[in-house]
């Protein structure tokens, strides 16, 4: 191997955290190494958050359209995928082209390196590329960013078969007749709805009780009863016992009884990408879930090395991502913070309708042993709910400390529930008293206005 090329800082894996961290740190007038086996920007430009954000954006505007005779005339619906799939492909991924990411990667004066990065011992990475291996040396530090591989359980006769994950459903061109969804998460529920509203007949599979199970369970109520009445079938607390694939897929559950469907998504959660990056070289775990960071993405038990995103286990989202990342710069800049603070992480799940929420859930504030209040309102009777009428399902959900006087949590279910939890957010972030909020202005008549009505409700 040529002798090792030295650097400030190497980057493993370029997700949007690593890519941000990367560029940063370069421009700050480090010198950066960015190492991705891929595509430079991760999941999320590619296969995740813009591509499946154009789907719901389409089977929105589709839905909407359906709801015209309810509310001021008819309208003519006619689904076209091509729209959608020309969309994703030309506009969100380049055709799963990263040119444009690389050269601006390298315009802030980073190096990008294509090719499988490891660890080989501390302060140092191995890259396997097409024209061989090359070693690393840094001198300030090593940052993770490795993100996930979609989880594919071992059920008896699914392996083998050509089902898709998020990789292959962002990329469908073609719809099948029917869809069959494993997982009623985060992504088997925008997926599974999004594929519907075009046409698919779909079923959601989810072995837990509810669907959206890190949600509140109201959250997962009102989306499951939406689901149905859009003639979404959905199986939950049932498990899949055999997977079979002969022209069509054939899926049994637990309690005997079958699924039939053409095409199947497996969105059955995500797998660290932590077995292949070198962790045993430097005293760490690769069979580990997650990677234990401190509050300045420091890896704990290892020396010189970071880690931010999905593999730290604090919540696989991309503003996760891009948070710990200036955490990470201003640490390795030497800035004195500030450093992580998880009291207040939000997130949107793009249902419709939408799921918003911040901070704990109810049972999450009870197992902190929290004097807990909670209020609730519902947002069909209120005045905005009424006039908006068809599609107006939904909730705003509080979650108070009583002793301190503060929200500790909150849920936006309904019409733009992801950007009616935003004042929400502050709420938690800035532990804004109940008693302040309480007497706050609320515009009429807005969707927020119902967070007055649940405000009102705690007790
Ligand atoms: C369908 C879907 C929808 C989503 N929607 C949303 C959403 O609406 N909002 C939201 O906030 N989040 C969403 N997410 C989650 C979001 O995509 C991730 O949280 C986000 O991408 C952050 O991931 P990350 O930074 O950990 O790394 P990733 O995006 O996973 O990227 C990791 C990178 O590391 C590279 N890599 C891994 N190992 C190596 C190695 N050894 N050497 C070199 N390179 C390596 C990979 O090739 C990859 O490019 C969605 C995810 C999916 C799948
Ligand atoms: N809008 C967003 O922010 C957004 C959208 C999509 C994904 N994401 C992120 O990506 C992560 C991964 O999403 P996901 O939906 O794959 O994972 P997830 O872990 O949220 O959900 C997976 C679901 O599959 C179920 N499951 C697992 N094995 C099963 C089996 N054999 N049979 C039936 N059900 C089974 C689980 O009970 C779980 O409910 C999410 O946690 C989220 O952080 C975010």
């Amino acid at each position: 191997m040529p002798e090792p090329e030295v650097v400030d800082v190497a980057v493993i894996g370029l997700g949007p955290g690593g890519e941000h961290l990367a560029s940063s740190l370069a421009t700050a007038g480090l010198s950066v190494v960015g190492v991705d086996r891929r595509l430079v920007g991760g999941e999320c430009p590619y296969f995740g958050c813009i591509p499946s954000k154009m789907m719901i954006r389409a089977a929105g505007a589709l839905a909407e359209a359906r709801r015209v005779p309810e509310l001021g005339g008819a309208a003519d619906v006619a689904p076209d995928w091509t729209t959608v799939a020309d969309r994703i492909r030309d506009e969100a991924t380049d055709d799963w082209d990263d040119a444009v990411a690389v050269e601006r990667l390298e315009r802030s004066g980073a190096r990008f390196v294509r090719g499988h990065a490891r660890l080989a011992g501390p302060g140092r990475v191995v890259v396997s590329t097409d024209e061989g291996d090359r070693e690393i040396a840094v001198r300030r530090g090593v940052v993770l960013n490795s993100g996930t591989e979609p989880a594919v359980p071992p059920i008896p006769g699914l392996a083998g078969t050509p089902y898709w994950t998020n990789r292959d459903a962002v990329r469908v061109r073609d719809l099948p007749e029917s869809l069959a969804v494993l997982g009623g998460g985060a992504i088997g529920c925008e997926l599974a709805q999004a594929f519907a509203r075009f046409g698919v007949s779909v079923t959601v599979i989810e072995a837990f009780d509810r669907i959206l199970g890190p949600e509140e369970p109201e959250a997962s109520a009102v989306v499951h009863a939406a689901f149905e009445a859009e003639g979404i079938a959905v199986r939950t607390g049932v498990g899949v016992t055999a997977v079979a694939h002969e022209g069509a897929f054939s899926i049994g559950l637990a309690d005997g009884t079958s699924v039939g469907a053409d095409a199947l998504l497996v969105a059955a959660g995500r797998r660290a990408n932590l077995g292949d990056i070198g962790l045993e070289t430097v005293g760490l775990d690769p069979e580990a879930r997650a990677i234990e960071v401190g509050k300045r993405m420091r890896v704990k038990g290892a020396k010189g090395l970071w880690a931010i995103g999905d593999i730290t286990g604090k919540g696989a989202f991309t503003h996760m991502s891009m948070y710990q990342a200036d955490v990470a710069i201003r640490d390795l800049t030497g800035e004195k913070g500030p450093w992580a603070d998880y009291r207040a992480v939000s997130r949107a799940t793009f249902t419709d309708p939408e799921v918003g929420s911040v901070g704990m859930t109810e049972q999450q504030a009870r197992d902190a042993k929290l004097r807990v209040g909670v209020g609730r309102a519902e947002l069909p009777a209120s005045s905005r709910g009424s006039i908006h009428k068809v599609g107006n399902d939904g909730l705003i959900k509080v979650v108070a400390d009583l002793d301190r006087g503060v929200l500790v949590g909150a849920t936006a279910v309904g019409p733009c529930g992801g950007e009616i939890i935003g004042m929400l957010v502050t709420a938690v972030h800035a532990r804004v008293p109940l008693a302040k909020l309480r007497r706050m202005h609320f515009a009429y008549p807005t969707f927020h206005r119902a967070i007055e009505t649940a405000l009102g409700d705690v007790s």
